[in-house]
C-alpha cells in the first residue's frame, strides 16, 4: 500500500486545483461515485473544494451493484442533505433523468432568473469523479452530437471547451478527474476489485481474499456456482483455502496468481452477480460525514 500511497498526492493536489479554477464557470457538479464502492469512490476533499456549490451525486453502475444497497445509499446520502440519482448511465434515459434532477436542484435559483426575464439558460455542469467511475460516459450519454461552444462568453476566453446536449446542458468537456485516498487499506482493496485502479499498485491476491471475506458473507453462492465448488466448501475452507481450491477447479495447479486474476475479471465484468461492497456503517475511513 505504501506504493501507492507515494503516487497519488500531486495527481489529487493537480485535480483538486483544475477543479477550483473552474468551478466558478459552472451552476452545478455533478460528482460521479461507483454504486459499488460509493464510500471509496469519492474524494473527502472535494466537500472543501466545492463549498456551497450545488451538486447533484451520481451513483453509476447500478447494474452491477446490489439495489438493495443501492437505496440504501441513497437515503444515506439524501439525509446528509444531497440531491442524488443512482443509474445505469448508459441508459437510454440518462440524459432526462440528470437534466431532471439538476433542474431540481437549481430551481430556486432558475426561478428568480426567469422573474428577471432571463428564459432558458442552460444549465452548466462539470462532471467529476475518480477514474474508471463513468465520467466519458455519462457525457457521451449526455451529448448526442458533439457540439463545443464557441464565442465570447466565460470560460470560452479561456479556451475551455464545452458541449451543449439537447436537453439544454453545457457541460465541460473535459471532467475533473478525482483521485481517492488510501489511508484505510479497505478502499484501495475496493478499488482494485471494481478496477478502478491499476492493478499492478496491489497485490492481486489480497484483493481477492478480500473480496472472498464479502462474499463468505454476504453472497457464498455466488462462488460457489461459479466455480462448481462443493455446496459445503465455505464451511470446510478458510478464504486462502477456497482461493487454492478455485485455481484447481479452473485447472491452474498452483498458479494462484492467474487464478486471482480471473476471478478478479469476473467480478469486474459482473459475473459473479450484483454486489456493494461497502455500507455506511462500515465507516470506512475516507468522507467527512457532514456534506
Ligand atoms: N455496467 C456499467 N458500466 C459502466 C457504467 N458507466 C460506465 N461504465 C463502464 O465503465 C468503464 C469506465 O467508464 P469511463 O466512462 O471510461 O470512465 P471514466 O470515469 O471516464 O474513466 P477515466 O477516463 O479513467 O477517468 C467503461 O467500460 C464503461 O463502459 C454503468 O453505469 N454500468
Amino acid at each position: 500500500m505504501a506504493q501507492i500511497i507515494q503516487w497519488f498526492p500531486g495527481h489529487m493536489a493537480k485535480a483538486l486545483r483544475l477543479m477550483r479554477e473552474n468551478l466558478k464557470y459552472v451552476d452545478i457538479v455533478f460528482e460521479l461515485v461507483d454504486a459499488r464502492i460509493p464510500l471509496s469512490s469519492r474524494n473527502p476533499e472535494l466537500d472543501e473544494v466545492l463549498g456551497q456549490k450545488p451538486r447533484l451525486l451520481i451513483m453509476t453502475k447500478t447494474d452491477l451493484a446490489d439495489p438493495e444497497r443501492t437505496k440504501i445509499w441513497k437515503n444515506y446520502f439524501e439525509n446528509q442533505g444531497l440531491a442524488v440519482v443512482a443509474l445505469d448511465t448508459r441508459g437510454h434515459k440518462t440524459p432526462q433523468i440528470i437534466t431532471k434532477a439538476a433542474r431540481t436542484v437549481l430551481a430556486d435559483k432558475w426561478a428568480a432568473l426567469e422573474e428577471k426575464g432571463v428564459k432558458d439558460k442552460p444549465i452548466r455542469a462539470l462532471v467529476a469523479g475518480i477514474p474508471n467511475v463513468g465520467k466519458s460516459t455519462l457525457l457521451n450519454h449526455l451529448v448526442t452530437k458533439n457540439v463545443a461552444i464557441t464565442g465570447d462568453r466565460p470560460g470560452v476566453t479561456k479556451k475551455l471547451q464545452w458541449l451543449k446536449t439537447p436537453t439544454n446542458l453545457e457541460l465541460l468537456d473535459t471532467p475533473g478527474v478525482l483521485w481517492p485516498k488510501f489511508e484505510d487499506q479497505r478502499v484501495g482493496f475496493h478499488l482494485a476489485m471494481t478496477g478502478a485502479i491499476k492493478d499492478q499498485l496491489i497485490n492481486q491476491d489480497d484483493v481477492v481474499l478480500a473480496m472472498l471475506a464479502y462474499f463468505r458473507e454476504y453472497a457464498p453462492n455466488a462462488i460457489i456456482e461459479r466455480y462448481h465448488l462443493p455446496a459445503e466448501a465455505w464451511a470446510t475452507n478458510t478464504d486462502v483455502e477456497l482461493l487454492l481450491l478455485i485455481t484447481q477447479k479452473l485447472g491452474f495447479k498452483d498458479d494462484y496468481d492467474r487464478a486471482a486474476e480471473r476471478i478478479l475479471i469476473d467480478l469486474r465484468r459482473g459475473k459473479l452477480g450484483p454486489y456493494t461492497v461497502e455500507m455506511p456503517a462500515d465507516n470506512i475511513g475516507m468522507v467527512n460525514d457532514a456534506k
